[in-house]
């Protein structure tokens, strides 16, 4: 039976509770999706820091050939002359990843802010709780959100909201002024030329994320949000190095979105690599107000079952990981990224899997 190679984010000995072990006690688990957090965004990895996580992942019995992310520097983004020397860096640092069996790297290339939730312990019915979104909760002021979200993070540090990305978050909207969706895509373009031909060297795949939520926020454009979106990013650079992350829970808080075809479509092609697979919950009837909800289909608003059937019908063979989870039991992780319910997912995934495997 063809298994997932399966993963679990984890945010490293210094700042994540949940342990190596107790991921190698989560059955069916055989990655660990990770990251360095004391390397400033720009800056080379330096092959010391990347051996060490490798070694430390790999003394737990686990396997680490995923990175999520190696964030951009805002000035590609942004597209300033100072975008070149970050891209060099950018270069090297696959270079060096590439020496540590590393063969995807996840990133998103979202101005200024990472994913947004406007409440991070939105309360369940079920007494647990969760990263909720509500339009309407949304402040006119960026720095407002920076600030539920840094009072919401409990003191852990959110991925896509590190401190010194958003130290300067005023200035950052001042340079975005002249960014729209058609300079970001420019922007993109250049970026993805340069690099592009160092992964293929390296053999180190690109799975670019989906925005999240999949809209413009703050009058800050968003171009990876749907399934038009892919093909013009796809056309951007042809080659299959430039790939995409499909995550159903971002792409699926757009309800016109058709995962199970967004599937068929680019894991039918090889051009994404990496699943990100999540369950939300619209809670009103215009579906724009959604929470993380269990990956359990009935649970939420997706189907998963169609979801893993797509992925299956396609020949997905590449890497996958459960996704946002809720604070279940009384764990007080960091929002989004507890343990029991992201273990719960991956117990569900692999028996949904399964099933398929043995059924066809
Ligand atoms: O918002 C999500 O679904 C994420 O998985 C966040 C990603 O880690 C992040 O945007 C990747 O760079
Ligand atoms: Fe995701």
């Amino acid at each position: 039976m063809k298994k997932l190679d399966m993963g679990f984010r984890w945010f490293g000995e210094d700042d994540d509770p949940i342990t190596l072990k107790q991921i190698r006690q989560i059955p069916g688990t055989t990655q660990v999706v990770a990251s360095l957090y004391d390397v400033p965004v720009g800056e080379v990895w330096p092959e010391e820091k990347i051996a060490h996580l490798k070694e430390t992942v790999e003394a737990a019995g686990l396997k680490l050939e995923v990175i999520e992310s190696v964030n951009i520097h805002d000035d590609i983004k942004i597209g300033l002359p100072t975008r070149d020397k970050y891209i060099e860096n950018y270069k090297q640092t696959i270079r060096n990843l590439s020496k540590y069996g590393i063969k995807v790297i996840c990133y998103n290339f979202m101005p200024v802010f990472d994913w947004l939730r406007t409440n991070l312990h939105e309360p369940l019915e079920d007494g647990s709780n969760a990263l909720a979104y509500d339009p309407t909760m949304v402040p006119d002021d960026p720095n407002e959100m920076i600030e539920r979200i840094k009072e919401g993070s409990k003191g852990f540090e959110m991925p896509g909201w590190e401190p010194d990305r958003l130290a300067e978050v005023k200035a950052l909207f001042e340079k975005y002024k002249s960014v729209d969706a058609k300079k970001l895509t420019e922007n993109l373009k250049y970026f993805l030329d340069e690099i592009i031909p160092v992964c293929e060297e390296a053999d180190v795949r690109m799975a670019m994320h989906p925005d999240d939520p999949p809209f413009p926020l703050f009058g800050l454009p968003r171009i990876y949000k749907n399934r038009d979106d892919m093909v013009a990013i796809e056309e951007l650079n042809e080659s299959k190095y430039n790939g995409f992350t499909i995550c159903t829970g971002s792409l699926g808080e757009n309800p016109k979105n058709d995962l199970p075809a967004i599937i068929r479509e680019f894991v039918g092609k090889d051009r994404a690599p990496f699943i990100h697979a999540r369950n939300i919950k619209f809670t009103n009837a215009e579906k724009t107000k959604f929470h993380e909800a269990p990956h359990l289909s009935d649970e939420g608003s997706l189907d998963m079952y169609e979801i893993m059937k797509a992925l299956d019908d396609s020949g997905f063979d590449g890497y996958i990981r459960p996704d946002h989870g809720r604070n279940i039991w009384d764990e007080d992780g960091r929002p989004g990224y507890g343990l029991y319910d992201r273990a719960l997912g991956i117990t569900y995934l692999n028996g949904l899997w399964e099933s398929i495997q043995k059924n066809k």
